[in-house]
C-alpha cells in the first residue's frame, strides 16, 4: 500500500528530522533526488537547456540545489527567481558557483527553447491559485517545448485536495518527497501532477500513520485468490444481484456477469429481467421473485437499472433488512438518498457507490475536496461511500480512505458503472473489510478497462470480458513482486 500523506503530516515528520540533522541535510537529499530524476528524464544533462522557475520559499530551493546539480554536469541551466530579493541564498549560491544564470520574473528566461522545466515556485507553504508573475510564466511552460517537471507539488495545486483554485503548473512528472499527497493522485490535481516519483528523504520512521491510501496490484491480489482444494461452490462466497428490469435488462446481465467472472463461485439473481440474465448467464440461479426467494448469500448488489418505484423500493428495503453486506448502486442510491435512514440504522456493511450527481442527492455537492466529502457522507450514513471519478475515491465511517490509480478515461461509458457493481459484490461477499474490498474492486475494475481499452474504444460488456484476464494479471503481477523482493 502507498500511503498518503497531508502537508502538515509531512511538516511534522520533516521538524522531527531538521531537529536531529545537520542544516540543510533534508534539502539536499531532496534536491539530489530531484537532479537524479531529471537526469532519467532527460537521458543526459550536457548541453541540455534547463529553466528553473524558483519562489521565495524552500519549494524555491530545491529547485537552485538541483539546477546545480544539473549545471554541474554540463547542462545551461537559468534560474528564474519569482521574488529576486527573497530567493533562497544558499541554493542561489550553489547554482551561481555551478555556472547557472539568473534572471527575474520578466528577464530572458529560456523558456521558449528550454529541454527541461523545473516548478519550484510553491510547494506544501502553497496557498490559493497562482499569482499572476508564476501563472505567466507557468502558461508559457506548457505552451512550450520543454518536458515539464515539478518540485514536490504542482505550484497552484492544494498539496491535500487537488483542489486548484485558479491557474496551476501542468507537469508531466512531479518529482514528490518523503511521501506522495493526496493532492497528486485526486482531484484536478492528479491531472497537473502526470506521473509522480517518490524521493525517500528519511522521513518515513518519523510519519503519521497515513489515513488515507493507494492499492497496488499486490495488495489487491490478496482479494482474488485462486480456489484452494476444500473450496465448493458455496465457500468461495456468494453473491446476490438484485438489479435490471423488464425494460432494461441489460444492466442485471452486466452486473451478474461481472460478479461471475470476478469470482465464479455461484451468483444468485433476483428480478424482474430474469430472461434475460438466464439467457445471457446460464451458470446463474434466477428467480423472478423477491431477494428473499432467491436462497442463500453472503452479499448482495443492489441498484443497477432496477428503477425506482414501489416494488424496487420494496426489494431494496428487503436487502438493506438483511445483517449481510449490500452495494448500494445507481437506481438503490436514488432511493437511499430520498430515504438515508434505510442505510443509517444497518449493522452490517454497506457500500454506496455514486458519481458526483448522485452524490449530491444526498444533500451536499462533492466540490473540490473528493477525499473529504467522502468521509464526511461516509461518517454521516455509517457506511463507505465509493466516490467515482477519474481517481475513485473509497472513504469509510471512521474516515480511514483510498484512492485509486487504475482509472483510466475510457471507462466513462454507459454500463461500466454495473460491472463495477457486480466486482464489488463479488469481492464483498468474502467477508473482507468493507473500505478495502472497496477499493480492491475499483484497482480491478480500473485495470480491467485498461486491458480493455487497449484494443480500442471500449463498452461494458467488453470489461466483462477481459475481467478473467485481469484478475490473472494482478495475481501475476503480485507473485512477480514477490519473486523480485526475494520473499
Ligand atoms: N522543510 C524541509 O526541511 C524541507 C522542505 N522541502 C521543500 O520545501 C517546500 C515547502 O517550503 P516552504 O514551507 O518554504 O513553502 P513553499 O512551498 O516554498 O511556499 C512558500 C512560498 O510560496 C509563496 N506562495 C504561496 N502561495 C503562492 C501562490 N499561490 N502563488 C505564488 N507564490 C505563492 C510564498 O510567498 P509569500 O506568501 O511569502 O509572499 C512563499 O514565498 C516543500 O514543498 C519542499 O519542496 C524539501 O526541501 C525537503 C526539506
Ligand atoms: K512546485
Amino acid at each position: 500500500m502507498i500511503g498518503l500523506s497531508t502537508a502538515a503530516e509531512v511538516r511534522a515528520a520533516e521538524d522531527v528530522l531538521l531537529a536531529r540533522t545537520r542544516e540543510g541535510v533534508l534539502m539536499q537529499r531532496a534536491a539530489t533526488g530531484l537532479a537524479t530524476v531529471c537526469l532519467r528524464l532527460l537521458g543526459r544533462a550536457h548541453g541540455t537547456r534547463v529553466t528553473a522557475l524558483a519562489g521565495a520559499g524552500n519549494n524555491g530551493g530545491d529547485a537552485l540545489f538541483a539546477g546545480a546539480h544539473l549545471a554541474a554536469r554540463g547542462a545551461r541551466v537559468t534560474a528564474v527567481l519569482l521574488d529576486p530579493d527573497r530567493a533562497h541564498p544558499a541554493g542561489l549560491a550553489a547554482l551561481r558557483r555551478a555556472g547557472g544564470r539568473v534572471t527575474g520574473p520578466e528577464g530572458p528566461d529560456g523558456l521558449d527553447r528550454a529541454d527541461l522545466v523545473l516548478d519550484g515556485v510553491v510547494g506544501t507553504g502553497g496557498r490559493g491559485g497562482l499569482r499572476p508573475p508564476a501563472a505567466r510564466l507557468a502558461g508559457r511552460a506548457a505552451a512550450g517545448p520543454g518536458m515539464t517537471v515539478a518540485v514536490d507539488v504542482p505550484s497552484g495545486v492544494d498539496a491535500d485536495t487537488g483542489a486548484v483554485a485558479g491557474e496551476a503548473f501542468a507537469a508531466l512528472h512531479t518529482v514528490t518527497f518523503g511521501a506522495v499527497k493526496p493532492g497528486l493522485v485526486v482531484g484536478d490535481g492528479r491531472g497537473c501532477a502526470g506521473t509522480v516519483h517518490l524521493v525517500d528523504i528519511g522521513l518515513g520512521p518519523h510519519l503519521a500513520a497515513p489515513r488515507a491510501h493507494q492499492l497496488t496490484d499486490a495488495d489487491v491480489a490478496a482479494h482474488l485468490q485462486p480456489p484452494e482444494p476444500g473450496d465448493d461452490k458455496y465457500s468461495r462466497g456468494v453473491v446476490g444481484v438484485v438489479a435490471g428490469s423488464a425494460v432494461y435488462p441489460g444492466a442485471a446481465v452486466l452486473c451478474t456477469g461481472a460478479a461471475l467472472r470476478t469470482r465464479p463461485g455461484l451468483v444468485r439473481y433476483a428480478g424482474t429481467a430474469g430472461d434475460g440474465v438466464r439467457a445471457a448467464w446460464p451458470e446463474a440461479i434466477v428467480t423472478d421473485g423477491r431477494p428473499a426467494d432467491a436462497g442463500r448469500v453472503q452479499a448482495w448488489v443492489a441498484g443497477p437499472g432496477m428503477g425506482t418505484d414501489d416494488d424496487a423500493r420494496g426489494a431494496l428495503a428487503e436487502v438493506l433488512a438483511t445483517d449481510l453486506p449490500v452495494v448500494v448502486d445507481a437506481d438503490a442510491l436514488t432511493m437511499a438518498a430520498r430515504e438515508p435512514d434505510l442505510v443509517r440504522g444497518r449493522g452490517a456493511p454497506t457500500v454506496l457507490t455514486p458519481h458526483d450527481r448522485e452524490f449530491e442527492r444526498f444533500g451536499v455537492p462533492v466540490g473540490t475536496d473528493r477525499i473529504g466529502a467522502a468521509r464526511r457522507l461516509a461518517a454521516d450514513l455509517g457506511a463507505v461511500v465509493l466516490l467515482k471519478g477519474d481517481a475513485t475515491v473509497v472513504a469509510g465511517p471512521g474516515g480511514t480512505a483510498f484512492v485509486n490509480a487504475t482509472g483510466t478515461s475510457e471507462l466513462a461509458t454507459a454500463g461500466t458503472g454495473d460491472v463495477l457493481a457486480g466486482i464489488l459484490g463479488a469481492l464483498l461477499a468474502t467477508g473482507t473489510p468493507p473500505a478495502q474490498t472497496a477499493a480492491a474492486a475499483a484497482h480491478l475494475h480500473g485495470r480491467t478497462g485498461q486491458l480493455a481499452a487497449a484494443r480500442g474504444p471500449l463498452v461494458a460488456s467488453d470489461l466483462v470480458r477481459h475481467l478473467p484476464r485481469a484478475v490473472g494479471l494482478v495475481r501475476g503481477s503480485a507473485t512477480g513482486s514477490l519473486r523480485d523482493s526475494g520473499a
